[in-house]
């Protein structure tokens, strides 16, 4: 039997705008390990700046500022429909990624600002199950210790990352970062003792009894659901600045991967031929169709382009995003123009389309 190479793990780093995802993951970048760092993929189309060296970077790929124009939509549409694109071609990313695994051992992915483009979008859901589908995959939730000090933001941000974990169903890491403002020991003694953590709840006014509001109450109920969830929870306090933390966190990673292999790649692997089942089954039926459809047209034009992770970061930082003739401010909606529709665009877009848009949506996951 074909002996398979490596394949590096691969981090998903999810979080709160501002929780620290993009200092996480350039402190993530200068982890070396079997003489290499990791592959780095920067997932954010409006960010201005990539403050690491990116190996695949998606602003490379689609100008979110021209698919606002073209599609005449908001900044985050733009986002969406610009990560909705890229995924279209996210076959070729995995391809990169485990030739990849040969040099590195761990790949890290940053997603975009608003953690909602990626866990409610159709893109998100086609990254993560493409990747989990191919390499050993760990998704890293980025909380921000500082603004979760109040034991209501505190729930808050839990509950969303539980059903973060209940929606990917893979390894999950919780990263509270910044501990260099305020230590996570807070948060560790309210996830391992409900009652420290009603104490807290108390003394912020919104405990218990006749004082109790209704979001202490629901607070507290939604504590005790998440008693279950903290259980078996791995997490790690970090600080992105000072770098406190890493090893910890790297530690958990490992342990995360074992985890992948024992309990969850049987699964993926299941999943990927049943998709390729069905793929293999509705391509024979286009075939058997009429071939001159224009929407089974397939865009064969490289879009994903690979960048030595050496590279000047130079590189990175000067090139910006928007189109430089763009006129249009930052956050500014315009009218969708009729005309200049590139056809690969289009090409890929119904690809798209053809793909992941499913008559009744009957399958897809939440
Ligand atoms: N003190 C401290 N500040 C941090 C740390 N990590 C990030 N920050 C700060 O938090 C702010 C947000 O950090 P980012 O890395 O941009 O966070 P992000 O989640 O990538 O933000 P968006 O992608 O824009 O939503 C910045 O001002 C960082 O300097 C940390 O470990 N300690």
């Amino acid at each position: 039997m074909e002996e398979e190479s490596p394949k590096p793990v691969c981090l998903i780093i999810l979080g709160m705008a501002g929780a620290g995802k993009t200092s996480f993951t350039r402190r993530l970048a200068g982890k070396i390990t079997n003489g290499s760092k990791p592959y780095l993929i920067n997932l954010d189309p409006a960010c201005r700046e990539v403050p690491y060296p990116a190996n695949i970077d998606i602003r490379d790929t689609v100008n979110y500022k021209e698919v606002m124009k073209q599609y005449g939509l908001g900044p985050n549409g733009g986002i969406v429909t610009a990560l909705n694109l890229f995924s279209t071609k996210f076959g070729q990313v995995v391809d990169l990624i485990e030739k990849a695994g040969k040099k590195h051992k761990y790949c890290i992915i940053d997603t975009p600002g608003q953690i909602e483009v990626f866990t409610w979008s159709a893109s998100g859901t086609i990254v993560t199950e493409t990747l989990a589908a191919s390499c050993p995959t760990v998704v890293v939730y980025v909380m921000d210790t500082v603004r979760s000090v109040s034991p209501v933001t505190f729930m808050s941000n839990m509950l969303y990352a539980c059903s973060i974990l209940y929606k990917t169903r893979l390894p999950f890491i919780v990263v509270m970062n910044k501990t260099d403002v305020v230590d996570n020991s807070y948060a560790v003694e309210w996830m391992r003792d409900f009652e420290a953590f009603q104490e807290a709840l108390d003394a912020d006014g919104d405990g218990e009894g006749e004082g109790a509001t209704y979001v202490g109450n629901l607070t507290r109920s939604m504590a005790l659901a998440l008693d279950t969830f903290y259980a078996d929870l791995k997490s790690c306090g970090v600080s992105a600045h000072t770098g406190q933390g890493i090893d910890e966190f790297f530690k958990l990673v490992d342990d995360a991967a074992e985890e992948y292999e024992k309990d969850y790649k049987a699964d993926w692997l299941r999943m990927r031929a049943e998709k390729l089942e069905e793929q293999r089954r509705k391509e024979e039926e286009l075939k058997k169709g009429d071939k001159s459809d224009p929407d089974t047209v397939i865009d064969k034009k490289k879009l994903i382009d690979e960048v030595a992770c050496g590279r000047e970061l130079s590189d990175m930082y000067l090139k910006h995003p928007a189109n430089e003739s763009s006129s249009d401010d930052e956050g500014e909606e315009t009218a969708p123009q009729e005309t200049d529709d590139k056809p690969e665009d289009v090409a890929a877009f119904q690809e798209f389309i053809r793909k992941h848009v499913k008559p009744n949506n009957t399958e897809h996951k939440t």
